[in-house]
């Protein structure tokens, strides 16, 4: 059970360096429950460190990054059944069949009823076709349906996202953001997204986090953001801090 009070998603200065290069420079926010909150940033901003240290991928090398209360540097193994990920630049075991990765992730997730639970994510992520077909012979678009069955696999109570759709035809991109915003609805999940789309930013996201050269430039719900900065669009707002323009400075 979480504990009353206590934020699914809590990063307390949070830091990685890498020799002279601080990718994440001691930065906080928190994810409250069941809300979706976006890691914005140009490249190299540090969206995928933070990411990683709040998988356990990456020790931090100070501060804190925790997930339904576990310190994720040290106590991951508590908490790992009850969240998952998703990202385009993790590949799956390509000779396998989609079937047989997905059965790999299950049991790592200890799922109880996997048969089931493979059966009602290949239904409602149009996966039947090619269910017993390598992973490595899919489409783009398929690959990353597969992906976000995987990262759905243990019902995740959190879900972190780095690009979930990024490199998608319109049409299947619009479709992932369907699910994902039906499974936040249905789990009551909480999700924290890196995106490089805007319109997918406004959609889906509650807050918004503005990271540039590894620390938070500024943070709020996309409409406080766009109003705040005069605009009409997130895109509008993340130009104007990705050109280091202030708040209502012309263009
Ligand atoms: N293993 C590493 N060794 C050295 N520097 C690294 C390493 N990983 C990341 N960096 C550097 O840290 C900074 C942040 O990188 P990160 O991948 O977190 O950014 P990002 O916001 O995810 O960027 P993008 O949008 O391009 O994916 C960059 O300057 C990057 O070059």
């Amino acid at each position: 059970m979480q504990q009353l009070g206590v934020s699914p998603i809590a990063v307390t200065r949070l830091a990685k360096r890498y020799g002279s290069v601080s990718a994440v420079d001691g930065i906080s926010f928190s994810v409250p429950a069941a809300s979706v909150t976006g890691l914005l940033g140009g490249n190299g901003a540090g969206k995928t460190t933070t990411i990683a240290m709040l998988m356990g991928l990456i020790t931090p090398s100070s501060g804190e990054a925790r997930i339904l209360g576990a310190d994720m540097a040290h106590q991951r193994y508590q908490v790992l059944h009850r969240i998952n990920f998703e990202s385009p630049y993790v590949e799956m075991p390509m000779r396998l069949t989609v079937r047989q990765n997905l059965k790999v992730f299950g049991r790592l997730y200890g799922v109880a009823d996997l048969k089931e639970r493979i059966d009602e994510l290949a239904g409602e992520l149009a996966l039947r076709d090619f269910l017993d077909r390598p992973s490595g012979k899919l489409s783009a678009g398929q690959k990353t349906r597969v992906a976000l069955a995987k990262s759905l696999i243990n019902r995740p109570e959190v879900l972190l996202l780095d690009e979930p759709t990024a490199s998608l035809d319109p049409d299947t991109a619009d479709w992932v953001r369907t699910h994902l915003e039906r499974y936040r609805r249905e789990r009551g999940a909480t999700i924290l997204l890196a995106s490089h789309n805007m319109p997918e930013v406004e959609r889906l996201c509650d807050d918004v986090v503005m990271m540039k050269g590894g620390i938070i430039v500024d943070q709020g719900a996309p409409s406080e953001l766009i109003s705040r900065y005069g605009r009409e669009t997130m895109e509008d707002v993340f130009l104007d801090v990705a050109r280091g323009r202030r708040q209502g400075e012309a263009a």
